[in-house]
């Protein structure tokens, strides 16, 4: 009966439509916080000393060259990895280490991998409710009434990811690009604070980059982004803020001009990449 009654309260805020991670206490500080990070594997340190600061809805790029440990420092902050030594916040009360990767990912931590995993024979619209049906906590409680406002988050997320004309296709049929959109929007339908991106526009399309660019610029505000990608036009096009790693620590942080004028980051990455983009 008392279950009955607060489902008729309307004005009733449920749990999953808040923000998944509204305990992160970013009032005083940055949303992630990596101090005196060290990891070895076999003794070779992959992460050196590596400390890195992200505030509260800042899009920020890391770059650098193969093995830098980009995709290490990835793994620490979602819990995969755990370091040697350091610290690793989430916010002011978090403290990352302390807590396992299924913690980590509910506290508002959503991580994107290379190659996109949407369902393929789920339809858009499908993928998005499954996406949202993973978060426990409403598995107990689906009514008609959160159905509905499920629909009206997937409707949300479909506008921001471009892909409300294919919402009733299989997703089997999308492009590369629409996929890694459609997965993008697998995350945000958990209201993530935090969005660790890794290489989103590989194997992408000049217009598909070029659309990716404007969601993720248009993610940042709401959301922190960090962004892990080697293509240094796509990086120009959205970077405020870049972050180059070299050999487990941070080489050099800065505007995309700043970095990309330092000689040290010219000598072990950018030299490197125009080379290659020459050859
Ligand atoms: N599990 C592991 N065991 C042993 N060595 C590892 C392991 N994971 C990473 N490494 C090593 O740590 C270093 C950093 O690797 P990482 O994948 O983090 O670099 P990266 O910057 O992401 O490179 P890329 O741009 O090629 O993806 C590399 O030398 C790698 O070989």
């Amino acid at each position: 009966m008392s279950i009955l009654r607060s489902l008729a309260q309307r004005d009733r805020v449920f749990d999953f439509l808040v923000p998944a991670a509204s305990p992160v206490d970013v009032r005083h500080g940055p949303i992630l916080y990596l101090e005196d990070v060290t990891v070895s594997f076999d003794g070779f340190k992959a992460i050196n000393d590596l400390s890195l600061t992200i505030d509260d809805g800042e899009l920020r790029c890391i770059i650098g060259p193969n093995g830098a440990g980009k995709t290490t420092m990835m793994d620490i902050i979602t819990g995969k990895t755990r370091p040697d030594s350091g610290q690793v916040w989430f916010g002011s009360r978090h403290d990352l280490l302390t807590m396992n990767e299924p913690e980590i990912a509910s506290l508002g931590i959503g991580r994107k991998f290379q190659k996109p995993t949407v369902f393929e024979a789920l339809t858009v619209f499908e993928n998005l409710e499954l996406a949202m049906a993973a978060d426990k906590r409403i598995l107990p409680t689906l009514t008609a009434r959160m159905n509905g406002e499920i629909r009206d988050r997937i409707d949300e997320v479909l506008e921001v990811i471009g892909l409300k004309a294919l919402r009733g296709r299989p997703a089997g049929i999308l492009s590369h690009g629409q996929k890694q959109w459609l997965e993008i929007g697998m995350l945000l339908m958990q209201r993530p604070r935090l969005l660790l991106v890794d290489e989103p526009v590989a194997g992408m399309t000049e217009q598909e980059m070029e659309r990716t660019a404007e969601l993720l610029t248009g993610l940042a505000g709401k959301q922190s982004v960090v962004v892990v990608e080697h293509d240094m036009g796509f990086v120009r096009s959205i970077a405020r803020k870049v972050t180059v790693l070299h050999q487990g620590s941070v080489l050099a942080e800065g505007s995309m001009d700043q970095v990309s004028s330092d000689p040290r980051v010219v000598e072990v990455y950018l030299g490197a990449e125009a080379e290659e983009e020459t050859v």
